[in-house]
């Protein structure tokens, strides 16, 4: 696909933020105000100052509406019943009501005043926010990224950008890492993501645990793979949506002190899908996903036997 991503020189200047917000600072991948592509800005994520919710900008035609469409069939967000609560509930459907939990609560829409008109955002709970110093990696799921839609054009550019993802499975898009060891945060983008080879994926996603103990590591390995395999286990009985380029969000304590002085495994890890602007109705199991995710369930299950004979 003729796609053009330039740095910020000589382009569009960043819209400005509107008081109340800043620009989301834990973002892995996705939209960016660093990047103009195809001769314009793009809008990056924002954080609410006053609500804590991340804003993920609305994107442009039917990606946009069907990730708005996606979010409003899980969530639904008026309850007239408690007029101070926005908290949405969920579908009375059962795939949909357990898959709530999996995914990051959706607030509804908001236009913030950025640009002449103002831009249109999704409110979405942060799902770094509980934690101290969050560790945080984004996994694109799936052999397949282009959806039953795409161009030709689109295809061949799908499977140009990382050959070796049809054969994993998956894509690491990047890591931002609190490296206890040497109290810095260790930052991996896209561009490494696409290099690393089946090989090498081990490493990488041991590094996604770098300058911990191997007591904290295995313990973080044991909760992210309990997630994963809830994760999996919906897969298993859910026929109703096909997610292509869609991600796997992992986040764990990266302030030891701060996860032991909880009981719960809540404290220590998360991991939520995320990015839905090409979620599809289907009626058959959605092979391509779990192909994806078994191997990466694989992978830190590989890693736990690692660490466990350490
Ligand atoms: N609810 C959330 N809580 C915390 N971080 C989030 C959340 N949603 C998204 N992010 C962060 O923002 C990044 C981009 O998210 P997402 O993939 O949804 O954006 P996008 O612009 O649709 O991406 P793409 O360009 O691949 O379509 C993620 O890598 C993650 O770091
Ligand atoms: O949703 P669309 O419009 O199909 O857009 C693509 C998709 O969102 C990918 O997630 C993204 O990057 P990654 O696969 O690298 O995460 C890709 O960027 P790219 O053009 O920079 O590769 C986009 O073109």
């Amino acid at each position: 696909m003729a796609q053009e991503t330039q740095s910020a020189a000589n382009c569009p200047e960043p819209l400005t933020v509107p008081d109340g917000f800043e620009w989301y600072d834990l973002q892995i991948a996705g939209h960016h105000q660093s990047v103009v592509k195809n001769g314009k800005r793009q809008i990056g994520f924002l954080k609410n100052k006053s609500t804590g919710r991340i804003l993920k900008p609305v994107q442009e035609g039917l990606l946009g509406s069907s990730e708005l469409g996606f979010y409003n069939t899980v969530f639904v967000l008026r309850r007239p019943e408690k007029p101070n609560d926005d908290t949405p509930s969920t579908a009375d459907d059962p795939i949909l009501a357990e898959l709530a939990p999996f995914i990051p609560i959706f607030y509804g829409t908001n236009v913030v005043p950025m640009g002449e008109t103002g831009h249109l955002f999704m409110q979405l709970e942060d799902v770094t926010a509980k934690f101290h110093r969050p560790c945080v990696t984004d996994i694109k799921i799936g052999a397949q990224t282009h959806d039953p839609t795409a161009s030709q054009e689109k295809i061949a550019y799908e499977k140009r950008k990382c050959p070796q993802a049809a054969q994993i499975g998956f894509r690491l898009l990047g890591m931002k890492v609190y490296d206890a060891s040497t109290l810095r945060v260790i930052s991996k983008d896209k561009a490494w993501g696409k290099t690393l080879q089946a090989e090498q994926i081990p490493s990488a996603l041991e590094g996604f645990m770098v300058g911990r103990n191997r007591t904290y590591q295995l313990r973080v390995v044991e909760s992210l793979l309990q997630r994963l395999h809830s994760i999996a286990a919906w897969f298993e009985r859910q026929r109703r949506f096909h997610f292509y380029s869609s991600s796997l969000l992992l986040v764990y304590e990266g302030d030891e002190d701060a996860a032991s002085s909880s009981s719960s495994d809540d404290q220590l890890c998360d991991v939520r899908m995320i990015d839905f602007t090409h979620v599809f109705d289907a009626n058959t199991a959605d092979t391509n996903y779990t192909y994806g995710l078994d191997n990466l369930i694989k992978q830190f299950e590989a890693l736990g036997v690692k660490l466990r004979k350490n």
